[in-house]
């Protein structure tokens, strides 16, 4: 067996951007330029940065909605960068802000739209979409019969998330899916999506302007620059705990070592002694230190007992939460 070139991917890469670039037909200057970048199997990136810096154009050259002017695509191991696009969008799932549901279409002919392309029978496609409905949260009884127009923005939003779920596709592609959507709605679609994402775990490629929905949603995010400079691509942690320069530093914003504690889990933080009989505020392993700190604060105590993760109890105190806060530094979550 010949050695791989240089360029072909290891296994654990699920898609590769090798100097990728695009200049539109009539324009002077690049609006993605020498972007070169790995994507692990199963990983959640964000693409994130100011309006025009060339985060859509470079999801859209992933499908092939746009044609890459230069550069290479590897997907799982193949270079896709000249095969057929139907054949390669049928792998990739595509979600975007305006949902694009089809507004004559029922939920369910919405949901079931790739598996027809694919050719299977019909029980198997009303299956699929059940389970698909239920997966979002969306009782297929109630809505696999509604039209776009009767759903709400959410609701129509859970059907595009299934809807790009349909064909199983390893890797998925989402332009600001939440975007139009109050912040109430918004925050719990991006719980649900994160509980979803431990189920199904795709490959995301996911387009934002808010580095708040970041910074809670990725296991890497990509803070690109004027002209898709890559200014950062790293862990939450890391971009809150390092920021590669000033820029970065200015679009993470103020407030970053607070932040810095939504992103970490009590069960991140050693040690803790034996718990208290009286005062205490009692929180699980799973709370983040940013909400345990706020159960402390509101309750004026500085201990906190954590349980219910069938390890036994054990105590922590304010200064614990605080050196641990304080000593990570951009472990990966
Ligand atoms: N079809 C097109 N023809 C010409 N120029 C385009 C076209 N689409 C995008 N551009 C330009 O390419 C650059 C990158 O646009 P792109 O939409 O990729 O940026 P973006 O980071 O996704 O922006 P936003 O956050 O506002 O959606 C911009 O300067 C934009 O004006």
């Amino acid at each position: 067996m010949t050695d791989p070139t240089p360029s072909t991917p290891p296994p654990d890469v699920m898609i590769r951007l090798e100097g990728l670039a695009k200049r539109y037909p009539g324009q002077s200057a690049d609006a993605v330029s020498a972007l070169s970048m790995d994507i692990r199997r199963g990983e959640f990136v964000v693409f994130v940065g100011p309006s025009g810096c060339g985060k859509t154009t470079t999801l859209r050259m992933i499908n092939r909605l746009v044609e890459p002017s230069a550069g290479r695509i590897w997907i799982d191991g193949e270079d896709v960068t000249d095969v057929d696009p139907d054949r390669l969008r049928r792998r990739i799932g595509y979600v975007i802000q305006q949902i694009g549901l089809i507004p004559h279409m029922t939920v369910a002919q919405n949901v079931g739209l790739v598996p027809r392309l694919l050719g299977w029978d019909k029980a198997r496609i009303r299956d699929r979409v059940d389970e698909l409905l239920d997966l979002v949260g969306l009782d297929p009884a109630v809505f696999r019969d509604r039209y776009p127009k009767q759903l709400s923005g959410g609701q129509q939003q859970r059907v595009g998330v299934a809807r790009a779920l349909a064909g199983d596709p390893p890797v998925m592609l989402m332009d600001e899916p939440f975007g139009a959507i109050d912040p109430i709605t918004r925050d719990r679609l991006q719980d649900e999506f994160l509980k979803l994402q431990e189920r199904i775990r795709k490959t995301i490629v996911f387009v934002t302007h808010d580095i708040d929905e970041a910074l809670k949603l990725g296991d890497r995010i990509a803070i690109f620059g004027e002209g898709s400079r890559l200014a950062q691509f790293a862990t939450p942690l890391e971009i809150l705990s390092a920021p590669a320069d000033d820029y970065v530093r200015s679009f993470v914003g103020s407030g970053a070592a607070i932040r810095r504690l939504g992103l970490l889990r009590v069960a991140d933080i050693p040690g803790g002694g034996t718990p208290p009989s009286d005062g205490a505020v009692r929180v699980t392993e799973d709370h983040t230190v940013y909400a345990a700190l706020e159960k402390m604060l509101e309750s004026g105590t500085d201990r906190m007992v954590v349980g219910g993760n069938g390890r036994g109890e054990r105590s922590l105190t304010l200064r614990d939460l605080l050196l641990a806060a304080a000593r990570a530094k951009g472990e990966p979550r």
